[in-house]
């Protein structure tokens, strides 16, 4: 678990984050979402350690990252994977190659082990065959999962994803969400994606957070969307007609065959009225 204690960043006198405290849960995927500039990645990279906060606190497991030493705070990185925007692979590195080198960087054990271990993660993704291919040689989501290996194999407790599904087609993108949530699951990694992508939202969400101008303006699951009254968050998620008129349906359809429907659709004509 990751607990965000009332968290500010500026950048001169901008300021960035304005105050934000938010939990990410372990074994879900949790979301930061907000339009463009609303500090999504500036959160990102406080919660990594790439960028210190101006004040508040960030706690891994009750431990306050903000707080430790230099040496303390390697320790927690260690913890951590990522996946970057755009997959970030080394291009004269086969895909194994890649796989291997964080196990290079920060691994224990034999080389023995560490090929097992890769093997086991590109199987794990299904790019067992792709092995010795180079990243040039294969298409992006194949990318993305060899990302992921990469990403999974110090077995990380947390694990950072930005904009996952950038670049991919919507079927692709479904794939890839839905690997990283079965991963998330098994071992029980606290998740923390950065997205724009409202399938992700909507199929992956167990816990989402809505960035608005440098502040949490809405917390919840990709559930509580659909019923929120939350003025910005509905203009934001349900942007389009068609968004929003899937909204409704979704609400009717939650609730078919049950007392709540009436009331909902009583409710909604009352909205339309107002
Ligand atoms: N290193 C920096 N120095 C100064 N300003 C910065 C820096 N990094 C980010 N900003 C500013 O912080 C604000 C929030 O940026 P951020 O990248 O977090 O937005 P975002 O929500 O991730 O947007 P997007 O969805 O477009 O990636 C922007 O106004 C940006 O210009």
């Amino acid at each position: 678990m990751i607990e965000l204690r009332d968290i500010t960043k500026s950048f001169g006198d901008k300021e960035i984050l304005k105050g934000v405290s938010a939990v990410m849960e372990s074994g879900k995927v949790n979301l930061i979402i907000g339009s463009s500039g609303s500090g999504k990645t500036v959160m990102m990279k406080c919660i990594v350690g790439l960028m210190e906060v101006g004040s508040g606190k960030i706690l891994y497991d009750k431990q306050d990252f903000t707080a430790m030493d230099h040496h303390a705070k390697k320790i927690v990185r260690q913890k951590i994977g990522m996946l970057f925007q755009g997959s970030a692979l080394f291009d004269s590195m086969t895909v194994e190659q890649n796989v291997m080198f964080p196990l290079e960087m920060f691994g224990d054990g034999t080389l023995r082990d560490k090929k097992k271990r890769v093997a086991e993660c590109l199987e794990r993704v299904q790019l067992k065959d792709a092995a010795k291919k180079f990243p040039a040689e294969i298409s992006g989501g194949m990318k993305k999962r060899v990302g992921i290996a990469r990403a999974i194999v110090l077995n990380p407790k947390y694990l950072f994803c930005d904009e996952p599904n950038s670049g991919l087609d919507p079927q692709t993108s479904l794939l890839i969400d839905k690997l990283i949530k079965e991963l998330t699951v098994e071992y029980d990694i606290t998740t923390v994606i950065n997205t724009h992508d409202m399938n992700t939202v909507m199929e992956s969400g167990d816990h989402i957070v809505y960035m608005y101008q440098g502040q949490k303006q809405w917390e919840g699951s990709n559930k509580d969307i659909v019923f929120s009254k939350d003025q910005k968050l509905n203009d934001f998620i349900f942007a389009s007609e068609f968004l929003r008129e899937a909204k409704e349906m979704r609400q009717l359809d939650m609730f078919k065959d049950n007392a709540w429907k009436e009331q909902l659709q009583a409710q909604l004509k009352r909205d339309e009225k107002k």
